[in-house]
């Protein structure tokens, strides 16, 4: 047999060598460039028009039903993937956390919060965590919200003596609702209510309606006439809060600099760092941070009362109960509501949860972005993605709760399952780094109204009808029409 000749074994080896390299080349990059599945998308729109005609978070439920709990989808020109499972919730919020701890740049958020300075949009890093503390430490630790119980006291009774003169007709709750927390947030964060509360108010609802959809700016970030066109009426509406803001820094800069000896407030306290700090804050870094107690405080707390109240009216046997329960703790120990004995209300405290598993006021948590190029089961994920998850539709589904779409407090009675970010299958206030800091501030914002409420009233609809429960539009979940409804008293405000 003739043997090859050193030629013919370079010129093998080579070439076997050369096939194995395409070969792992191949393998690799099919194995680490595989984006999650996704529907097909249209040239320029990707999948947009299929947002059409429903609310977002109902949108992304039905399409995950179809592709899987971890999906691409192309807004525009923009990748985002969208989570729909507690567990791979989890790989973004805890296993990935730090690697999704920043916050994609959407035109609204950024003229909203100053140039993403607030900490909601903030990047992560040093100037974040310390406005984060501060913010905590003055205003969220559960130390600091007990110290507020006068406030909440003073506020929720002003509410229960307008229902009472209301006896047995309609009453508006919604629109009586929401003053009433920001008013507990105006005081507790800034020492008074804000003469303008009321225009602040609506101003802030429009702001969050025009956040919650897609502008056409996002979706094409690098378009510059997009932005310049989207920018009018968002910025025309960021001037009017701007106002009412300033009002706020300018008022607490005049006490500073006189001879006022009160407490100092979170905005002393920022006004302080002001000076002292190495990060300079400006009065636009200052106001964003409001304006971050304003919504994170005001909006949530109240949608999620309004919520539980509206969930009660359909379910007759859970308002009997949680009252039957309000009743029996104060009744027994001082005929009046207030937070000292808010702990025995074990009931109460299912139906809020439940509220928040059906009704979380941020339905789609708010937007994270990935840092560097990740892998998520066995899916690449690029640096600079969207990543939303869907706390709505995980808190409905039927593979993780019993009778996932009913109102069932008792779901929630014996069981160690809890908001505070490590059961994943239930994230009202998402999880990891950049969690809701404002539990505490809630809780108490929710409950107390609603021990009132349920103390003092029993509770109507106006008419036979069954309660509209449709969802307005918009970052946070409200209903789209006022709970109205008729007040009939049965324990009187003794004081
Ligand atoms: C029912 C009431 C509330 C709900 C459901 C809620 C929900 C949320 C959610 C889902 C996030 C985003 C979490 C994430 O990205 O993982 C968030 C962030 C935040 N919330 Fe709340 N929130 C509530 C009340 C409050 C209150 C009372 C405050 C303050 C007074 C507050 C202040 C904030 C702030 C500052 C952030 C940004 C955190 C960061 O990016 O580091 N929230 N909230």
């Amino acid at each position: 047999m003739e043997l090859p000749n050193s030629f013919s074994i370079y010129f093998l080896t080579f070439l076997f060598l050369f096939i194995l390299t395409k070969l792992a080349i191949k393998f690799s990059s099919t194995k680490t460039t595989k984006l999650p599945p996704g529907p097909k998308t249209l040239p320029l729109i990707g999948n947009t028009h299929q947002f059409i005609g429903s609310l977002p978070h109902h949108c992304l439920k039905n399409l995950a039903n179809k592709y899987g709990p971890f999906m691409h989808l192309k807004l525009g020109v923009v990748s985002n993937i969208i989570v729909t499972s507690p567990e791979l919730a989890k790989e973004i919020m805890k296993t990935h956390d730090l690697n999704f701890a920043n916050r994609p740049n959407i035109l609204s958020s950024n003229i909203i919060s100053y140039n993403a300075s607030n900490i909601v949009f903030s990047p992560h890093g040093d100037y974040w965590r310390q406005l984060r503390k501060i913010c905590t430490v003055e205003l969220l630790t559960s130390k600091r919200v007990q110290s507020f119980w006068s406030i909440r006291e003073e506020e929720v009774s002003e509410l229960v003596k307008k229902i009472g003169t209301c006896e047995g007709s309609i009453f508006n709750l919604t629109q009586n609702l929401f003053p009433m927390t920001y008013g507990i947030v105006a005081r507790a964060a800034f020492g008074k209510r804000s003469r303008y509360q009321q225009v602040f108010i609506e101003k802030i609802e429009e702001q969050l309606k025009l956040m919650g959809g897609f502008s056409v700016a996002d979706l094409y970030p690098s378009s510059r006439v997009l932005r310049m066109m989207a920018k009018g009426k968002i910025e025309k509406l960021h001037r009017e809060v701007d106002r009412v803001l300033q009002d706020i820094i300018d008022e607490h800069r005049k006490r500073r600099n006189s001879d006022y000896e009160g407490e100092e407030d979170l905005v002393d306290v920022l006004l302080r760092f002001q000076q002292d700090s190495e990060y300079s804050l400006t009065d636009d870094n200052i106001k964003a941070v409001i304006q971050d107690m304003f919504i994170g405080g005001g909006e949530t707390s109240s949608a999620t009362v309004e919520w539980g109240m509206s969930e009660m009216l359909r379910n007759p046997r859970v308002m009997g109960e949680a009252q039957a329960e309000v009743r029996r703790v104060f009744d027994n120990n001082k005929g009046h509501v207030d937070e000292t004995e808010l702990h025995h209300l074990t009931y109460l405290k299912s139906v809020i949860k439940e509220t928040l598993r059906l009704y979380p006021s941020v339905p789609l948590l708010v937007p994270r972005e990935s840092r560097e190029r990740c892998q998520i089961n066995g899916y690449e994920i690029p640096a600079k993605t969207r990543v939303i998850i869907n706390a709505w539709a995980i808190g409905r589904d039927p593979k993780y709760w019993a009778e996932a779409e009913s109102f069932k407090p008792e779901r929630f009675v014996d069981s160690s399952i809890d908001f505070r970010g490590t059961d994943f299958e239930f994230i009202p206030f998402g999880a990891g780094r950049r969690m809701c800091p404002g539990i505490n501030f809630a809780l108490t914002s929710i409950e107390l109204p609603l021990a009132k409420l349920l103390y003092h009233f029993d509770w109507k609809l106006p008419s036979d009808q069954e309660l509209d429960m449709t969802e307005a539009y918009g970052i946070t979940l409200r209903r789209e029409n006022d709970l109205c409804l008729i007040p009939i008293t049965r324990r009187p405000l003794l004081k």
